[in-house]
Order: structure tokens, then sequence, then C-alpha cells
């Protein structure tokens, strides 16, 4: 079941398109990242999403309906360009953003409780937002994102100003929203984030899809069936259809080789004759990287 569908997305400012045929599909429960280089188009399409903007052509589908206002309700957006306003106090302005999402005053103090005690954040609550440090605020914009509950969050780069400890706290949450049914989708430049938290991904390149699906099923797709083994001894006469395509010093006493075997050879062949030539320390596959398969995909579309 899909909680986010887009279906042909067209966007057009003045001379550039910015969404050329767009579709996706968003599993419910899923952390979706939405991935693309600079101007990619990806902004563009969330702004769709969030009813900030219109497509020119193309429809969204929300949990199976097509797109309508009231559908802000269920989604919280967590924009790269933050925007708390800057005069207002904190408790004040939470209180304000999650009446506009349709809680009440008094639903609204229960949930704002439970995230200040949470994040451990009781103290700012009188603050003006302009006396917080950039981190600071963004916690407190995160709060706004989530607190109405929505099924969808939709967050655009969400660790960027953070500390470490500060970027694993947000990390959690999204694990725990995610626990609790929710879709997350987010848009970042990090690809380390991608690897460690999202199950799905899209790319967009030059406004268009080129690729998408689980991430285990793209990693399937870019693999290069090389393998790295680490050994002693001399690695020499392996059949022809093994290519070593590099050797050198893992440390003082091993040797590290990179070994490509064809798609259809069985593993168990080259471990095989490995074993007859060589004493091993470890072996494993070589699976690539999300950043890997990012400079790919977009290399292999930039013709
Ligand atoms: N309001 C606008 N008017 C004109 N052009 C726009 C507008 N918004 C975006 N664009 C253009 O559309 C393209 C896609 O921009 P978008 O912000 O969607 O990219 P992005 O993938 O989010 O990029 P980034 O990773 O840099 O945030 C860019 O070429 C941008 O200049």
């Amino acid at each position: 079941m899909n909680i986010l569908e887009t279906h042909h997305i067209v966007k057009q400012y003045a001379e550039h398109r910015a969404l050329n045929d767009v579709s996706l599909s968003v599993p419910k429960g899923s952390i979706f990242g939405l991935l693309g280089p600079n101007g990619a188009g990806k902004t563009s399409l969330i702004r769709i999403i969030n009813q900030i903007t219109g497509p020119d052509s193309g429809d969204v589908i929300l949990d199976g309906e097509r797109l309508k206002p009231d559908h802000i309700k269920r989604i919280g957006y967590l924009p790269e360009e933050r925007g708390l306003y800057k005069k207002m106090k904190v408790g004040e302005q939470l209180l304000y953003l999650a009446q506009l999402k349709g809680l009440s005053e008094k639903q609204a103090m229960e949930k704002l409780k439970i995230w200040f005690i949470k994040f451990d954040i009781k103290t700012w609550w009188g603050k003006n937002v302009e006396d917080l440090s950039k981190g600071m605020q963004q916690k407190v914009q995160f709060v706004a994102t989530v607190m109405h509950e929505p099924d969808l969050i939709i967050l655009d780069e969400p660790f960027s100003g953070f500390d470490p400890i500060n970027a694993n706290l947000i990390k959690d949450e999204i694990l725990e929203l995610r626990d609790k049914g929710k879709t997350i989708i987010f848009s970042t430049h990090r690809m380390e984030s991608v690897e460690e938290l999202c199950d799905h991904i899209a790319l967009i390149h030059k406004s268009k899809k080129v690729l998408d699906g689980t991430k285990q099923s793209i990693k399937e797709q870019f693999k290069t069936h090389t393998y790295h083994v680490e050994y002693q001894g001399t690695l020499s006469d392996l059949p022809p259809a093994f290519t070593v395509l590099e050797t050198r010093p893992a440390d003082d006493h091993f040797l590290r080789a990179n070994i490509q075997i064809p798609p259809d050879a069985a593993v168990n062949d080259l471990i095989r004759h490995l074993l007859d030539r060589v004493a091993v320390r470890s072996f494993g596959e070589n699976i690539p990287s999300m950043n890997d398969i990012f400079i790919r995909a977009v290399g292999d579309h930039n013709d």
C-alpha cells in the first residue's frame, strides 16, 4: 500500500522544466530517500506535494485520494529553508502552528509537553526564537513538523546544522516514527544517512526520475561482481575468468586483492581457487555504497 503516489508530474518555470514526467510510489511505513544533484527538481516536487505550488500536469495521490487542501494536516514538512517567526516565543509559536494543523490548544499543550520533556528543552518555552542557536531552532522546527502526528513526514536535509549528538537524536526519532507506522520522505545529499536510514530511494536527475526501488534492489542492480580477499602467499594462476583488478598491502603481513568474476560464475569456485593457493584472512563481496551508486547513476544519465 502506498501512502503517496505522484503520477506523471510536470512543472515548468518559464524556460526551465523542473519536473519532467515524474512518477513515484512511496510505500506506507517506509523511509524514502529523495535524492538528486543540485537543481534536479527535488524541492519542486516536495513543494507540489505540500500544495505550496501546483503541477502543470500530473496528479498527486495521498492515501488513495487526489491531493486536496485538507490533506495538509496529514503531512508534516521540514523545509530546507527553515522558517520560524524570529520575534515570537517558542511555546507560543508552536501552539499557533499546532492549531494551524488542526489541533485544539489543549491537544497541542499535551503533545508539546511530551516533546519538551523528550528533547529536554523545557526552559526554551518562553524564549524568543531569535535567542536560540541555529541548531536549537532546528530542534524546535522538528517538533513543529511532527507534533500533529502526521502520516507523512517530509524532511529536507534534516541533519544540516545539528551537532553529532542532536543528529543522532533526530535519527532515532525518525526511526521511532517509522516504527509507529509513519512514512518519512527525506531529501539529503548526505549519502551516509541514506545508507543508514532509507529502505527505498528515488533519484531525480535533470528533472527526470532515473532510478527508484528498494535500497537492496538498487544495490543489486549496481553490483560489480567484485570480491575482496586478504591473504598471505602468492596469488597466481587463477583461471582467466577471475580478473584480479588490484593488489595492495593490507598491513605489514597481509595483501588485499579485488577480484571480479563473471556475473554467472559461482563465488564458491573463486573461494576454492583462493584456498588452493593462499592463506585467507578475510573474504567478502564489494557492495556498492549509495555514494558510488549516486555518482554512477548521475554519470550514466549525463549524455
Ligand atoms: N520559483 C522558481 N522559478 C524559477 N525557477 C525555479 C523556481 N524554483 C526552482 N527553479 C529551478 O528549477 C530547478 C530545480 O530546482 P529545485 O529547487 O527543485 O532543485 P533541488 O533538486 O531541490 O536542488 P538542491 O539539491 O540544490 O536543493 C532549478 O534549475 C531551479 O533554478
